[in-house]
């Protein structure tokens, strides 16, 4: 019997997606080309190492693996970003029919999707990219899918991806059309620039912590009490971090301080720029990550510079409010950039949706984001809710003293300063940006609008 759903690439994700697929009953082919070197058929040894694969048909052939599959043929590719999925896509046309779909689950450049689904569309191929979060567990338990593409397409993969996304909290899947094009990537890369942020907020709260004399087990004991106000999956793993012990020894003092990427931070914060947002968390998150792979010239700098930081008088309290604040901004700085996409590629965004299935199943998933999908339901901008605006209230006082603190005490704290820095100027009626348009105009005639002339026109002065 023809399989009704085709997994290709058998890496972390795709092996998790297949037996995912496969406990759900659904009948499947799965994909991997045989390692050089290795007479081991990957795709049927890792059929035969799981009951709920019994039924599923394993290949290393492409022409055999695209015949198994009913018509119209629904492949997944699970690959590398980039070129391999350029390549693994001219290995398969040869085989495809028209009116065949092929589902991108990688980390794509919403660039380039949009690119793959004009060149296939001239082939009467069907292209949707789909982002998907949740990492290996996820992935096998329930991920968050964000898939984008033509909708009438997306109807034709809709029950395979709802069944195996995870479920929220009334039990409905963490999954729904984003929209056209690139969009279900262009959401998926937003979602790990907000990941990104998530992660360094954490790292800064450590270091605090740690500069405060306390010790990894310590510092997950008050992690732990913040679960109440402020839980998510991040807060949840970096508790287990800070506890995993090799004999004596906590395994986090034995990580090298070298943060890697595999480039969605970088693509988001290029897509902002290009956008005009100022998603400078994202951008601060990145850079700090570049920032830490510098290593000896850091080791160097710290003498130059004789940079100590020296223990800090900081109320636990403000420490966590501190957090919570610098998560509002992420999150608002992340969901802008969403929906100015939105407006700027006509892709019609549900920002709220978007938060609904980010509630379960993906990376970012938290209390706060349960709260946003209602906020979101009002308004795309967050930062105008009166709920959020109390919480801003609130917490400000204690950002503003962690961060004064931090600074005196010579701690990098790039996140969360670039939080309070952030929305000291976004709440600034009359900034400083007269001086850069009297400069512009003095050095390069570039005209500015006055405050005393309501037609908007732009003048330009003979300085
Ligand atoms: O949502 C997810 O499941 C993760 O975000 C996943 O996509 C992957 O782990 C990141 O790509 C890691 O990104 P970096 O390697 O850039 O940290």
């Amino acid at each position: 019997m023809k399989s009704e759903f085709g997994l290709f690439g058998l890496g972390v994700m795709g092996k998790s997606l297949s037996r995912n697929l496969a406990q759900k009953g659904f009948k499947i082919s799965i994909f991997n080309r045989e390692e050089k070197g290795s007479e081991e058929d990957v795709a049927i040894t890792f059929k035969d190492a799981y009951k709920e694969l019994e039924q599923a048909q394993a290949f290393s052939n492409i022409e055999a693996f695209v015949n198994s599959l009913q018509t119209p043929r629904r492949i997944m590719l699970m690959v590398n970003a980039g070129k391999v999925t350029d390549l693994v896509i001219e290995d398969l046309i040869p085989f495809l029919s028209d009116g065949d779909i092929l589902i991108d689950g990688g980390n794509s450049n919403y660039v380039e999707t949009k690119e793959r689904y004009d060149y296939l569309k001239s082939k009467k191929i069907h292209f949707i990219g789909v982002g998907v979060s949740g990492g290996e567990e996820g992935a096998l338990k329930g991920p968050s899918i964000m898939p984008g593409g033509n909708k009438e397409t997306y109807h034709l993969i809709k029950p395979y991806l709802e069944s195996i996304a995870a479920k929220d909290a009334n039990g409905l899947p963490c999954c729904t059309y984003i929209g056209e094009e690139g969009s279900g990537h262009f959401v998926k890369m937003v979602h790990n620039g907000i990941e990104y942020v998530e992660m360094q907020l954490l790292a800064e709260v450590y270091t605090i912590l740690k500069i405060m004399g306390h010790n990894p087990d310590e510092i997950a004991a008050i992690l732990e009490s913040w679960k109440a106000k402020a839980d998510s999956y991040l807060l949840g793993i970096t508790i287990a971090i800070l506890r995993k012990k090799e004999g004596d020894y906590w395994l986090v003092d034995k990580i090298v301080d070298k943060a890697g990427n595999k480039g969605t931070g970088n693509w988001t914060t290029i897509a902002t720029a290009q956008l005009g947002t100022p998603s400078t968390l994202i951008a601060s998150a990145l850079f700090a990550r570049y920032t830490s792979f510098y290593k000896e010239e850091r080791l160097q700098a710290s003498d130059h510079f004789n940079i100590k930081p020296t223990p800090l008088e900081l109320e636990l309290q403000d420490v966590l409010k501190a957090y919570q604040f610098s998560r509002i901004m992420n999150h608002y700085q992340g969901l802008k950039l969403i929906s100015e996409a939105g407006k700027t590629y006509k892709w019609h965004l549900n920002l709220s949706e978007i938060a609904r299935i980010w509630t379960n199943g993906c990376i970012i998933k938290s209390d706060f984001m349960l709260e946003l999908v209602s906020v979101l339901k009002e308004d795309d901008n967050i930062l105008t809710h009166p709920t959020i605006i109390n919480q801003v209230r609130s917490l400000k006082p204690s950002i503003n003293k962690v961060v004064s603190q931090c600074v005196l005490n010579e701690l990098a704290i790039p996140c969360l300063s670039e939080s309070v820095n952030f929305l000291n100027g976004y709440a600034t009626a009359n900034s400083s940006a007269n001086i850069i348009q009297a400069q512009r105009d003095y050095f390069g005639a570039h005209t500015y609008q006055r405050t005393d002339d309501a037609s908007g026109r732009f003048h330009h002065s003979n300085w």
